[in-house]
């Protein structure tokens, strides 16, 4: 078996070390030339994962050779959710025919797709799947313990099982491939809530109760889009609990800031994917009360003015 990963950043570098170990060839796309350089020189993506070693069967390709597209039989992709459309368009005649893998956490707007319909809408190609999990690519680059649901008819769970196999990967699967992506997508937002609020937060307990607010109204979103069974995979409960309570996650850090009243720099290219995610969530739910979401949004526009949307916020949830 031969995979593809489309974007040679954090998570396609980590996912292909993954793959390495059930692939005979693992075509890692690049978009710099130097990252192309480096990683098949010194086996080692600098940019993303300094220092580690990466495996001898992984490629780094420029974007252009759409030919080892061809050749391989899985695409994953794993580039920021606002690049996605052009670059599956770029290459649509070699991904027509493919089975594909989303890994990305963000969805369009305005056309509130996720990624596995723009890649589906691109191409053609009626096998897009997905994945998502609690997975910080620096700890599954090294083999550390992730959990991943795979989200794909139950036909394809073998093959993708053996594509994923590695220890220290758990496994999880649903058949319900965009609820998997929402689950992607809803975290991140609510990592950037509990970012927010960070501050305001005094003691564990209060934490917690926090915690459970913004799980609840998570789940009342996903319960509207039908991925009930996702709750306690490792897309649902897991992926919203790791990005909500650890800082090494961008949402949250973005969240921490913005509870600062600081803002992103306009020519930041740190990928944050709530920071595009979060009109299209409101757009879908807009005829719903959900206070955390009203606070996220409050706050990205207008962090100046935290203080206001925390007390608002907090009012809110009083009677939640
Ligand atoms: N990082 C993580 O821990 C996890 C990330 N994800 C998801 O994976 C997705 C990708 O995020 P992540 O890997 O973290 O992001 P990074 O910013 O680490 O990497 C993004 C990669 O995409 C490449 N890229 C951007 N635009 C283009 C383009 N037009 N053509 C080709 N390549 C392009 C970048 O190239 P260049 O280097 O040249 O800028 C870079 O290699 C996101 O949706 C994220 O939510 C999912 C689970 C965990
Ligand atoms: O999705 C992730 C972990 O599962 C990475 O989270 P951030 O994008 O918030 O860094």
């Amino acid at each position: 078996m031969k995979t593809a990963v489309i974007g040679a950043g954090s998570f396609g570098t980590a996912i292909s070390q993954i793959l390495a170990d059930n692939s005979e060839e693992v075509y890692l796309f690049a978009r710099r030339p130097e990252v192309v350089e480096s990683i098949n020189r010194d086996h080692e993506n600098r940019a993303y994962h300094p220092g580690v070693k990466l495996k001898g069967n992984i490629k780094a390709v420029h974007m252009e050779r759409k030919d080892l597209i061809e050749e391989s039989d899985y695409i994953f992709m794993a580039v920021p959710s606002g690049n996605l459309r052009e670059i599956t368009r770029s290459m649509r005649d070699a991904l027509k025919n493919k089975k594909m893998i989303s890994c990305i956490k963000g969805i369009e707007h305005p056309s509130l797709k996720p990624m596995s319909m723009v890649m589906k809408e691109e191409t053609g190609s009626e096998t897009v799947f997905s994945i998502s999990g609690p997975n910080f690519a620096d700890e599954l680059i090294r083999g550390m313990t992730s959990g991943i649901t795979i989200g794909a008819p139950a036909s394809y769970h073998d093959e993708i099982t053996e594509l994923l196999r590695s220890a220290g990967v758990l496994l999880d699967y649903s058949e319900n491939i965009q609820g998997v992506e929402f689950c992607g997508i809803l975290k991140n937002v609510y990592a950037v809530a509990m970012g927010i609020l960070d501050g305001q937060i005094t003691g564990e307990n209060h934490r917690y109760a926090i915690l459970t607010i913004c799980f609840r109204e998570m789940i009342r979103i996903l319960d509207r889009m039908g991925c009930g069974e996702l709750y306690d995979k490792f897309c649902g409960f897991g992926d919203f609990l790791l990005t909500a309570s650890t800082d090494k996650s961008r949402n949250r850090t973005l969240g921490l800031m913005l509870g600062k009243k600081m803002r992103l720099s306009e020519d930041s290219t740190i990928t944050i994917e709530s920071l595009r995610s979060i009109k299209a969530i409101r757009e879908l739910t807009d005829d719903l009360e959900l206070p955390v979401l009203e606070l996220v949004h409050r706050t990205m526009d207008d962090p100046e003015n935290v203080n206001i949307h925390i007390r608002d916020f907090q009012k809110a949830i009083a009677v939640y």
